[in-house]
């Protein structure tokens, strides 16, 4: 498998953050023509390296800190659309088909847009993206996510507007932010009222935080999809041990995850429950590591949900803070955790089930771009999925 047929392979993704996938290039602009002095770095290479090397602290706050730099030059309605538009664009050269992006309106109102300026901004940019997309050869649909943040009180507000755009680009609505001490149900007014507009929601929930999160996004909140759910695996036992500790102790063993026996698995009620309901599960690899939340690729958890058939997802977060895209990331799990084009074909069907845009757009999308796309590259996959 080589690095162009990762690039080929249709891609589905479900979490990315704009704020967190702009160019080194465009930033440089972008602070330029709106006076901002406060950059790291004024060359793109050398912007680029401090994304990631900042993010790279091993803490969610200490990651989320950069995030300061790229909305800094996000709070203009020409910088909103210029962003959106080349996310499109840099997705769908990837071979990313769907996807789903996300980003808190609340936190581009700092020079006097209103949060339908926001939206509606995001929303042209990626219209104007998709078509320039096209016009290269590359078709791609996508989505926005309107996230919430979870330390602030908009949570209400911005769902309503979810529910309002959401037959104009929009197709759902998302919590993130500092995990620890915030917990989801801090915003259940939000999710009972999308609920009763039969609206769709993904809570980032399991990622610094563990199971309690994870519980009261399913169980209180009523969450449709997790945003990582990666420490779904503190519900998971090898022998009877924790996973955790199984994991630290074959810390040297790089082959261990993909060689379990997976007859020495056990699931808590709480695993059972989200396998058994096919809870799609957001999975980004390379963020993980960046917040210390997986000790490598080799040991990420992804693998062992991925063979135990829970609903995975594969996706980026941020490409900018950690470095990658879809096919980096498709490509780290191939060389270090065993991955093979099968595991892409299901995870990026699995991503495309799991989307929040209407059943029969997701079945075209799998049927006449997906499935044939893998076929060109000599994967029909199994005789039933
Ligand atoms: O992995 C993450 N966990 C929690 N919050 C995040 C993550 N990545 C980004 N954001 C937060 O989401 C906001 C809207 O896009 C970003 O500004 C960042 O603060
Ligand atoms: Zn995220």
């Amino acid at each position: 498998m080589t690095t162009d047929d990762l690039r080929h392979a249709p891609k589905a993704l479900l979490h990315d953050h704009l704020d967190g996938g702009l160019r080194p290039q465009t930033i440089i602009e972008l602070a330029d023509s709106v006076g901002y002095s406060g950059l790291p770095a004024t060359e793109a290479e050398a912007l680029r390296l401090w994304f990631r090397d900042s993010a790279n602290s091993g803490s969610l706050p200490r990651y989320l800190e950069t995030f300061d730099q790229t909305l800094a030059v996000m709070q203009t309605a020409e910088g909103l659309f210029r962003v959106a538009s080349e996310c499109a664009q840099d997705l769908a050269a990837d071979g990313v088909v769907y996807a789903e992006s996300r980003y808190a309106p609340e936190q581009h109102l700092v020079e006097g847009l209103t949060l339908e300026d926001v939206i509606e901004a995001v929303n042209a940019g990626f219209r104007d993206g998709e078509a320039k997309a096209a016009a290269e050869g590359h078709p791609i649909r996508v989505t926005a996510l309107l996230t919430a943040m979870r330390h602030a009180a908009k949570s209400t507000e911005i769902a309503e507007l979810a529910v309002r755009y959401r037959d104009e680009g929009v197709a759902g609505f998302d919590i993130a932010g500092a995990e620890a001490g915030y917990p989801p149900t801090r915003h259940l007014d939000a999710f009972e009222y999308l609920r009763r507009e039969n609206a769709h929601f993904t809570i980032h929930a399991g990622e610094a935080f563990g199971l309690p999160s994870i519980w009261e996004a399913i169980q209180w909140c009523g969450a449709d999809r997790l945003g990582h759910g990666v420490r779904i695996v503190d519900d998971i036992a090898v022998d009877g041990r924790p996973f955790n500790d199984w994991i630290e102790s074959v810390q040297d063993e790089p082959g261990a995850l993909v060689e379990l026996d997976l007859g020495r698995v056990t699931l808590g009620r709480l695993a059972a429950y989200v396998r058994d309901m096919r809870i799609p599960l957001e999975m980004c690899p390379s963020s993980n590591l960046q917040t210390s939340a997986a000790l490598s690729i080799a040991l990420h958890p992804i693998t062992l949900l991925k063979r135990l058939r829970f609903r995975v997802t594969l996706n980026t977060d941020n490409r900018l803070m950690s470095d990658t895209s879809m096919s980096k990331e498709a490509g780290l799990l191939v060389t270090e955790a065993g991955w093979t084009m099968e595991d892409l074909r299901w995870v990026t069907i699995n991503a495309m089930k799991s989307a929040f845009i209407p059943f029969d757009e997701r079945l075209a999308l799998i049927d006449d771009v997906i499935k044939p796309g893998y076929a060109a590259l000599g994967h029909e996959g199994p005789p039933t999925t």
